[in-house]
Order: C-alpha cells, then structure tokens, then sequence
C-alpha cells in the first residue's frame, strides 16, 4: 500500500514527516516502551531538525528518551566524518536536542574500533555486529530516494537487491562515494511495520516519473513499494512534477 503526501513548500513537507512520526511513535508506545526508528542519510536530518525540533508545536510529543536510532544505511567512515551518516544525524539533531537542554535518543552506531582506512577485512565484522543491534521488526524506516532511484546503500542494477542471507550487508563498489558502506537488505525492509520516503527537489521528478510509471523500472525505490508494508511518500510539488498519482 503507497501513499503519496505532496506539498508546495518544504516547510510543509517538514511538518507533515513530523507529524506522521509522532503518530507512529504514540501508537508504538501504546503498547512498548521503545519507538525502534531507522533512518539514512542525505537531507533527511534537516527534515527531521525542521519538524520535530524546530517546531515548538511538536517538539513536547517527541519522546526522544524512548528513541532506539538505527541507520539504514552508513558510510565506512569515521563516525565524526563529514560522509558519515551518523554524524550528520549528531550535527543536525542530536547537538541541537543537547543545546535544547533536551535528552536524546539511544543511537546505534557502527563499532569505529573495527574501521580501517584502507583495510576493508573487518567491514563484514561491522556488519554482522550491527546486525546483531536489530530488533526483529523495526516501527518505522525513514528513507530518501537518489536521482538514479537508489535508496539506502541498494543501488539499481546492484547485486544487494537480491540479498535474502544478511540482514545488513556490505558494500565496497557503491556508485555514490564514498564507496565502502553497509546498508540495510530487503528482508529488514519487508519486516519493517511502516517505511516512510522523503524526497524533494526538481532533482527526483524524472526517477520519480519512473518509480510511479506504468512500466516497471525495477528500481530500488519502486521495489520497495511493492513491499506489503504500508509506504508513504512525502515529497515537495517539483519532485513529483509530470508524476501520474492516478493509481496512488
Ligand atoms: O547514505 C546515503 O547515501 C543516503 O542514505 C542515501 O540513500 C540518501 O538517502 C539518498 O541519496 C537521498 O539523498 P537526499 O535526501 O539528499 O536527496
């Protein structure tokens, strides 16, 4: 099932991602005492600082303490890099929740003492511990989508689109860089409660056109629409212009 929210503004795409989260994690914490969130890279951090931390409407529901932070995907890099995933996170929303005076959440990062520079013998090692941080289902995975329908660290055409055996995989020929990255697989995807995709910018129109075509592009983002996990698409108007919503 895929839902597509589009809005003029990004300050609106913003809120309607904060909102959407908060719904998530109240009816999660309803009946758990964790909210199990994964998220990526790219402009997704500024997403989340401009809707759940900027906001004052929303920034009292977020419940940051009962948090559990996974990342969908993260770059083999050191976790204060500039290219790391979780550092951008750490930039954009953790030290602003601690200039805030606020309690942040339970992240879950790659193990650096296991990263070398140059030697990519321990890469699997990062891997399989990071695997062993799942939960079996995660609440929510929080997505974007790259101009070539990438998302995560599973890129079109790639190997990793059909891998069934790992739950978090690695990856050494990544077509974006930096090239060493370990990324989520399908079944941690297909096993998610509810995914969630942001996507703005004139950037995405023409891949976007191709994820919502008639035709099947088996792209990585459209893979992921044909999950039976409910995904839903929040995107600015030029990332969905000439974009048929017809069977949406
Ligand atoms: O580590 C990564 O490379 C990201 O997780 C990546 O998958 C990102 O989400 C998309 O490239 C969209 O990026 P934007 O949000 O910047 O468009």
């Amino acid at each position: 099932m895929v839902k597509i929210n589009h809005y003029p503004e990004s300050a609106q795409v913003a809120a309607s991602v904060a909102e959407y989260i908060i719904k998530i994690q109240d009816a999660t914490l309803a009946s758990k005492d964790h909210f199990d969130i994964a998220i990526s890279g790219g402009s997704l951090g500024k997403v989340l600082q401009a809707g759940l931390i900027n906001d004052t409407s929303v920034r009292d529901k977020v419940q940051w303490g009962k948090w559990r932070v996974y990342f969908s995907d993260e770059r083999l890099v050191p976790l204060d890099h500039e290219d790391s995933n979780y550092g951008l996170f750490n930039e954009l929303v953790l030290k602003k929740l601690a200039h805030e005076g606020i309690a942040g959440p339970t992240c879950y990062t790659i193990n650096e003492s296991l990263l070398h520079e140059t030697n990519t013998s321990t890469d699997s090692e990062i891997a399989k511990e990071y695997e062993s941080f799942l939960p079996k289902h995660l609440d929510l995975i929080l997505l974007g989508a790259g101009p070539d329908g990438h998302t995560a660290s599973l890129f079109p055409g790639h190997a990793l689109l059909k891998e069934e055996s790992v739950l978090i995989a690695t990856i050494s020929d990544s077509p974006k860089p930096p090239s060493r990255r370990i990324t989520f697989t399908f079944p941690v995807l297909r096993a998610s409660k509810n995914i969630a995709f942001v996507a703005e910018g004139a950037g995405k129109a023409p891949v976007l056109r191709e994820v919502f075509g008639e035709a099947k592009s088996n792209l990585p983002a459209e893979l992921v629409n044909e999950l039976d996990v409910p995904v839903v698409w929040f995107v600015n108007d030029p990332a969905v212009e000439g974009v048929d919503f017809s069977k949406f």
